[in-house]
């Protein structure tokens, strides 16, 4: 297999200036196919801009995106999406009048170019509920699929936006702070579950649970100031000087 055969995402000295601050600052970043890479560092280092950058939804002011080898530089979320890499929903984007099942059937119509059409074919619609009932066993929402998400836990409602990222079947799946707010018993869910659906995938995440991090990460990238600060595995990492400092800084910030 080539080199690039085997990068699911890279960047190349990619950068995001605001107003004259750089966001992201020349960020060289490589996660292998299969992988799951976690990005961390303290608040403001530019996790959040880097995935916003990843998936289209912010373009860069310099430097390159590869997806699969293929240059995705300055495409539309849409375009990026369609390239195999798709990023979690936030619980804002769930309605909370519908159920969570009508949720994931909304996640899927949104893949269809036919729209309602689609939905008036009944044949479709059956090979679409079998679809739909996958999506909730394997989120562990089945016995919940008729209830409505406003009546969902958080724990819950959280599982349910994963169920809206594998609806686009990702090869590159990309987790903004998937165990955020959350309690002890739903973080060690969460990594079961996370763990469980990035089987033959590519999973990109941010978290700032190091428990998380340690347990789901095969690669780390530590971010400080818009800057890569450490890579490499999360027992390397977490024992790196730099990387201890740039916490402890933030600590003594709190
Ligand atoms: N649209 C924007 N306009 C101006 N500045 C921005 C914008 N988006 C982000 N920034 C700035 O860029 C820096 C990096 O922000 P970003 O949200 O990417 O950090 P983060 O690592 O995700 O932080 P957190 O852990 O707190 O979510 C911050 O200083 C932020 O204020």
């Amino acid at each position: 297999m080539t080199t690039s055969g085997r990068m699911a995402l890279r960047t190349q000295a990619l950068t995001k200036v605001f107003r004259g601050f750089r966001a992201v600052d020349s960020v060289d970043l490589t996660v292998h196919k299969g992988g799951v890479h976690a990005l961390v560092g303290p608040n403001g280092a530019g996790k959040t801009t880097l995935f916003n950058l990843l998936t289209g939804f912010v373009a860069p002011t310099s430097g390159t995106i590869t997806v699969f080898g293929e240059d995705i530089t300055g495409k539309q979320p849409e375009q990026v999406a369609r390239r195999g890499v798709a990023r979690s929903f936030q619980i804002t984007s769930l309605f909370e009048n519908l159920t969570s099942r009508e949720q994931v059937e909304l996640a899927l119509q949104g893949l269809t170019r036919q729209g309602f059409r689609f939905w008036r074919s009944q044949k479709l619609l059956g090979r679409h509920r079998a679809r739909v009932d996958e999506l909730l066993a394997q989120v562990g929402l089945t016995p919940l699929a008729d209830k409505p998400v406003g009546l969902l836990a958080y724990g819950q409602k959280r599982a349910l936006e994963l169920a809206l990222v594998l609806a686009l079947d990702p090869q590159v799946m990309l987790l903004d702070e998937p165990t955020a707010g959350m309690g002890i018993e739903d973080v060690d869910r969460t990594i079961e579950l996370v763990r469980r659906i990035a089987a033959g995938r590519t999973v990109v995440f941010v978290d700032h649970n190091m428990h998380v991090v340690g347990s789901l990460a095969d690669r780390v990238t530590v971010l400080q100031q818009g800057k890569v600060l450490a890579e490499g595995a999360y027992d390397e990492v977490r024992n790196d000087e730099r990387v201890i400092t740039a916490y402890l800084g933030e600590a003594d910030h709190a």
